[in-house]
């Protein structure tokens, strides 16, 4: 099995409006996301790729155009954007694009990653 990645970044803003009182992350705030798309076939095509990391600029624009500087309890229409919904959303929209995908991680902070993998 070949496997890759390529890690996307943006800064956003999001409120976990469940949370108990007093949880930090009841508060509105933000983070400098990253995003890590990856991608595993058995196969590698004409050019010695699973997928040509050009060809994920679609997932690039999708992130720029959608979540980079936005809320995302509008983004997502939830009031639980968290790491973990956030990677699942993520990985649905990359895996209608690019039957490679195999899954998605998400880091809000530099210690913590979230990642969803069917
Ligand atoms: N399982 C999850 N736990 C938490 C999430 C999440 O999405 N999934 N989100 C948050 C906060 O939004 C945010 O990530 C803050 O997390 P925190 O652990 O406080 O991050 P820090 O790097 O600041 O950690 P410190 O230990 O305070 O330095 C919380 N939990
Ligand atoms: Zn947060």
């Amino acid at each position: 099995m070949y496997r890759i990645s390529k890690e996307f970044h943006f800064s956003a803003s999001h409120q976990l409006v469940n949370m108990p009182a007093g949880h930090p992350c009841a508060r509105l705030h933000g983070h400098n996301y990253v995003v890590r798309l990856e991608l595993a076939s058995e196969e590698l095509d004409q050019y010695g790729f699973v997928v040509d990391y050009t060809a994920l600029k679609a997932f690039k624009d999708y992130i720029d155009d959608a979540f980079d500087h936005r809320h995302l309890n509008e983004v997502l229409d939830s009031d639980l954007p968290t790491a973990e919904l956030l990677a699942r959303h993520l990985h649905d929209w990359a895996k209608a694009r690019w039957p490679q995908v195999c899954a998605v991680a998400v880091s809000e902070t530099p210690k913590t990653w979230a990642r969803y993998q069917p």
